[in-house]
């Protein structure tokens, strides 16, 4: 007998058993709802650019935009009317800023220094994530520095993204997120920041970052590199699961404070496992790929955009996420929650 067949003899009709009792309508429904979806839940990703004076679409990802510099401060009052307590910052830099090295990422003037500075001091509160990678200001799209065979060279990378982490807790960013996957970066950043005296400055990793083919639209939106620049001796192989525990665990030891998998809804299982087998609060990116999909399916009416947007986003908290990035994140306050 197992645990279902309490009453064995019972024909199937009479047992009195019956979970549907607690599906009958949406009263009882919303009372044994397991897990929920808020608008603490939520991290908006942000496209910031440097020249113009309105809002410029990306047509890789409909809805979304690049806000410019002139234009932040109306655009954050805007996302913190809708109840949106956090953002994740991205630049679009201009080709004559990138180089070979990524300098510009830890200039004390660039665009995302200047731009956590505006923010903070108009919106104290609201709550900045900054990426923490090369990519949007190298030549070659690469998230670290490459030698002549076009390999990441780890520890010459690990040296720039302190330097970069650096320069943003100096301008009071909440938390820095590393999404390189640099070996022993966190440790490294985790030092500079301490020896600094940014003990107050968080540390967001990247840990389970896989080189996915869901990030097209984004490489798109900040003008990066080929859409299928090949990432693989960096970013995990979406084939793995063991390897992203480890990287998370290892993370972790060395000082981070929340982890991230990415991208979302294609590896749920590890959001599951990484969160059963630590502590910190575990992050989940549902990446632009995964917006473009929802968003193209919608508008050409296969989907019912705001049952499948609440379906793929109360899975991943059903799996264990405690925060999401999703550019959905101000459709999501204005048309569901
Ligand atoms: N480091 C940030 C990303 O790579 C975002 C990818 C995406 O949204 O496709
Ligand atoms: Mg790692």
């Amino acid at each position: 007998m197992n645990r279902f067949q309490v009453f064995p003899d019972l024909p199937i009709g009479n047992n009195h058993i019956r979970p549907r009792r607690l599906r009958i309508n949406e009263n009882i429904r919303s009372l044994v709802q397991e897990n929920k979806l808020q608008k603490t839940d939520l991290i908006l990703p942000l496209f910031i650019s440097e020249k113009g004076t309105k809002r410029f679409d990306i047509e890789s990802l409909p809805g979304v935009y690049r806000t410019p510099y002139d234009d932040l401060i109306n655009e954050i009052d805007g996302i913190k009317k809708l109840g949106i307590h956090a953002i994740m910052l991205f630049p679009v830099i201009d080709i004559s800023r990138k180089d070979l090295l990524g300098t510009e990422a830890y200039n004390p003037d660039g665009l995302i220094q200047n731009s956590i500075r505006k923010i903070k001091e108009t919106f104290p509160d609201m709550i900045i994530f900054v990426d923490v990678a090369l990519d949007p200001y190298t030549t070659h799209g690469h998230d670290g520095i490459i030698n002549e065979k076009g390999y990441v060279l780890n520890d010459e990378t690990v040296e720039v993204l302190c330097k970069q982490s650096l320069s943003y807790a100096a301008c009071g960013v909440d938390f820095v997120c590393p999404s390189d996957m640099m070996d022993g970066r966190i440790a490294a950043i985790r030092t500079t920041l301490d020896t600094e005296g940014y003990t107050g400055t968080g540390i967001l990793a990247y840990s389970a970052k896989y080189a996915s083919a869901f990030y097209g639209p984004f490489r798109e939106a900040i003008s990066s590199g080929a859409r299928s620049l090949d990432k693989k001796t960096y970013q995990l192989n979406p084939a793995n699961s063991r390897e992203a525990v480890r990287e998370a665990i290892l993370d972790i030891q060395e000082g981070a404070d929340m982890v991230m998998v990415k991208p979302g809804l294609p590896y749920l299982d590890i959001v599951t496992r990484i969160k059963s087998e630590s502590e910190v609060p575990v992050v989940i990116y549902q990446v632009s790929g995964e917006y473009a999909m929802l968003k193209c399916a919608a508008q050409n009416n296969l989907i019912d955009e705001k049952a499948a947007v609440l379906e793929s986003l109360l899975s991943m908290k059903r799996a264990g996420a405690d925060l999401i990035v999703t550019y959905y994140a101000k459709w999501i306050c204005e048309n569901i929650l």
